[in-house]
């Protein structure tokens, strides 16, 4: 009784504080899994296997761990308490019977509750599927394209249809636990009809007093009340282990080499860069993207990355920028005759993504992204503003853009001189220009060269383009084909070679007439 009456006020005390904790144990869990996700590299972060640990991460629920460990301690010491009453009383065989038969349902439920829960996991990547077509149909990017190409009935089959799979899974989940819960009812009927009958039957035939069997029968009611509340609070807390577990799983993937913070000063000489024998391959490819990759960048060189589409110039330019590691071979960097560390310099390397962030935030964000510390100086933002002529649109550094929040749209065209603006803002040792120019017009696309062409007397950088009539004035040309490179010199030395890049740029400029 003492025992029931405590369990009694821990679930007041746990009612009270329940809010608090909820909001924390969420918040925490989300930061512990953010935390751990900064830590990860970039190449891991793009597998999708590391998407779905992720994903299954954060179906764990602390709280209800908490919960469910405490309700599995209090309810199996309770029957503990309730069979040793039992068994003082000389009933031990059938306290042993019905502890024994406890413990084999518990295994029981062990076992489907973690079935159950990889029914559930394993639903998470096609659910992520779903979400994504409920994004393409819902989404000011997609829609467009979606209602002008006539694809929403389509896609809503395809989503049916994950949709349909995913709820034959969840039949067949609901089918095994309600099997088992209904063997366990029956199971428990029968054993709770068993202990009346030998209560009464042995009692009677000791001629014991009815109050003894009233006290007796109390006890073995109380124990039929504890055993299923027992078996429901063991399967809930067994398929929140299995989530603690991969919650644990996401917490131990391998992390990136974090930076030194020793020697992680931000350098911005302008430096040698030295790449010898690079391969590289992506986690979900079958062959590599990247395949034996020599150059060497020297200080203050500008070069470019032409080729065809997909032929790896991108890849590259993440490598070089620290974002992905070399699956074989390496990258160094040279300061004069001292190899600076990587890490050290990547940091401050000054890019221009081909597929560049949009903010949905004031434009002092998106500009501010180039170089956190100039979040509020605004002669700073202005000043990177005007060089990338993002201020020529009337648009103040707190007006908020991103119509789907009230603010303003852009075009193509302006959003990317705000990634272009954001890369001002920066100092580096290495600029790198990937496509910068793909969204602009005539005018905008040759002051963005001009400024290219500019910081690279400072800098070393790296333009990488189609089009053609940039690459003849830089220091250097390599040309990309199926992940190598296979020409590289000046303008005029590839154009005396009179290979591909010869043809190339001959079939641009023939289209100029
Ligand atoms: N995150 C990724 N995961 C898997 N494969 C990728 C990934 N990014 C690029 N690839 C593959 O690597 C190859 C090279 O792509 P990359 O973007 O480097 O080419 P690119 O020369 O820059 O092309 P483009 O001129 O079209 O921009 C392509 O075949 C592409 O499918």
């Amino acid at each position: 009784m003492l025992i029931l009456y405590l369990a009694g006020i821990n679930g007041s005390l746990r009612a009270i504080s329940v809010t608090n904790l909820t909001a924390t144990s969420i918040y925490e869990l989300e930061h512990s899994i953010l935390a751990k996700t900064s830590k990860l590299s970039t190449a891991l972060l793009e597998d999708p296997a590391t998407k779905t640990i992720r994903e299954k991460a954060k179906r764990l629920s602390l709280i209800d761990l908490l919960d469910q460990w405490t309700g599995v301690t209090i309810h199996f010491i309770t029957l503990i308490a309730l069979i040793v009453v039992l068994s003082c009383y000389g009933f031990y065989i059938l306290a042993m019977f019905i502890l024994v038969v406890q413990i084999l349902q518990l295994y029981l439920i062990r076992w489907m509750s973690r079935k159950v829960e990889a029914i559930s996991a394993n639903q998470t990547s096609s659910v992520r599927m779903i979400n994504y077509i409920v994004d393409l149909l819902v989404s000011r990017n997609t829609l467009p394209e979606v209602r002008m190409y006539g694809m929403s009935s389509y896609l809503v089959t395809t989503m049916k249809e994950l949709f349909n799979g995913n709820f034959k899974q969840m039949h067949r989940k609901v089918i095994l636990s309600e099997t088992l819960s209904f063997s366990q009812s029956i199971i428990m009927i029968l054993l709770n009809g068993l202990t009346i009958a030998i209560l009464a039957i042995t009692l009677g035939g000791r001629g014991q007093s009815a109050g003894l069997f009233v006290l007796l029968l109390q006890i073995s009611s109380q124990i039929f009340i504890v055993i299923p509340a027992l078996t429901r609070m063991y399967s809930d807390l067994t398929k929140s282990r299995v989530r603690f577990n991969e919650y644990s799983a996401y917490l131990e993937l391998e992390e990136q080499v974090q930076r030194d913070p020793e020697d992680s000063i931000r350098n911005t000489d302008a430096m040698q860069i030295t790449i010898q024998q690079l391969n590289y391959r992506y986690a979900t490819n079958a062959q590599d993207t990247l395949k034996n990759i020599n150059m060497t960048l020297k200080p203050g060189e500008r070069v470019a990355f032409v080729g065809e589409n997909g032929s790896g110039k991108s890849t590259l330019i993440k490598l070089i920028a620290g974002l992905y590691h070399p699956t074989a071979g390496n990258i160094q960097w040279f300061n004069g005759e001292q190899e600076v560390l990587a890490h050290n310099v990547t940091k401050g390397v000054r890019v221009v993504f081909q597929d560049f962030t949009k903010l949905h935030r004031p434009i002092r964000e998106n500009i501010a992204m180039g170089n956190i510390a100039a979040m509020y100086d605004d002669s700073r933002l202005l000043a990177a503003m005007r060089k990338a002529e993002a201020d020529s649109y009337g648009v103040a550094l707190d007006t908020l853009v991103g119509p789907q929040f009230g603010g303003i749209d852009l075009s193509g065209g302006q959003w990317q001189r705000l990634a272009i603006a954001r890369a001002y803002l920066n100092n580096g040792s290495l600029t790198i220009f990937d496509e910068p120019t793909a969204a602009l017009d005539p005018y905008a696309e040759q002051q963005v060269f001009e400024t290219f062409m500019k910081l690279g007397e400072q800098q070393t950088s790296i333009i990488v383009t189609h089009r053609l009539y940039m690459s003849k004035f830089v220091d250097r040309i390599f040309l990309f084909e199926h992940g190598e490179i296979v020409e590289s010199g000046t303008h005029e030395e590839l154009m005396k070679l009179d290979g591909k890049y010869r043809g190339m740029f001959n079939r641009q400029s023939s289209l100029y007439g």
